[in-house]
């Protein structure tokens, strides 16, 4: 059907256009980040993070990354400040990431691409009644990112590693409580920041992106573990790891790229 995409040759992002158009707009996601030509902007205040008490539900394969999905029928964990206008509240988070050795963020820095990158997912709930309606706004969601480097192990990203086993199969979802992305975050939240979009189908152009500059490191061992996951449902005779489900830098278009200190 017409809404099947992936990372494929056939179905993969260059192909994306022709069911979804708006892949080649005017500010699409992910960019390649010049750090030397990102505006330092002195308005622009830090990024404030209230997760202390987020709910985090399950965690989940779409068939195009691992999702953990958190309650989000109030204010419980938001972010605000920086670019942002009001709290946008947490709606999930997910990964992308590359083959062995290869690279896998979305947004690299200077042509240089990280190991992987997480994307913390929040949206607009003051001016948008829900998820779906704020995805399809200009300013309607907020999205974290996160860039991964290997080195030494993370001490807790073992949290969701160990549980990756649960959900190898495209449409398995387990029970995933209790779990506060806070201790996945970097020491400095300085960042870069500028409008884009969804960096899959359907790429609408809704996201105010955050792009943290500091990486968290994992070790090799834990990247590899994400790739134990398959593209495929567990009926399907195929089993296609799922790695490098990242989408290449999109043209800037003349946008500008800001930078907190
Ligand atoms: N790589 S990305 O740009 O962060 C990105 C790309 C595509 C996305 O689609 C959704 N949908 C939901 O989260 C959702 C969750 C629950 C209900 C409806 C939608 N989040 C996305 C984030
Ligand atoms: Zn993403």
């Amino acid at each position: 059907t017409g809404n099947q995409w992936g990372y494929g040759k056939d179905d993969g992002p260059s192909a994306w256009n022709i069911n979804y158009p708006v892949a080649d707009g005017d500010r699409q996601s992910p960019i390649d980040i010049l750090p030397h030509q990102a505006r330092h902007d002195p308005n622009l205040g830090p990024i404030v993070l209230n997760y202390d008490r987020c709910t985090s539900i399950n965690i989940a394969n779409n068939g195009h990354s691992v999702v953990v999905e958190f309650e989000d029928s109030d204010d419980r964990s938001v972010i605000q400040g920086g670019p942002l206008d009001n709290p946008y509240r947490l709606k999930q988070f997910h990964f992308h990431w590359g083959g062995k050795g290869c690279h896998g963020s979305e947004h690299t820095v200077e042509g240089n691409s990280y190991a992987s990158e997480l994307h913390l997912v929040h949206w607009n709930a003051v001016k948008f009644k829900t998820f779906g309606e704020a995805a399809s706004a200009p300013d309607g969601l907020a999205v974290l990112g996160i860039f991964l480097e290997t080195g030494d192990e993370h001490r807790w990203l073992h949290m969701i590693t160990d549980s990756l086993y649960t959900v190898k199969f495209k449409g398995s979802v387990t029970d995933f409580k209790g779990f506060n992305p806070k201790c996945l975050l970097p020491s400095s939240l300085h960042y870069w920041t500028y409008l884009g979009s969804l960096t899959t189908p359907p790429l609408h152009e809704s996201v105010i992106w955050i792009v943290v500059k500091e990486p968290m490191i994992v070790s090799e061992k834990q990247l590899g573990k994400f790739r134990t996951l398959v593209f495929t449902g567990e009926e399907e005779d195929e089993r296609t790891r799922m790695e490098n489900n990242f989408r290449p830098p999109q043209l800037l278009k003349g946008r500008t790229v800001r930078s907190s200190n």
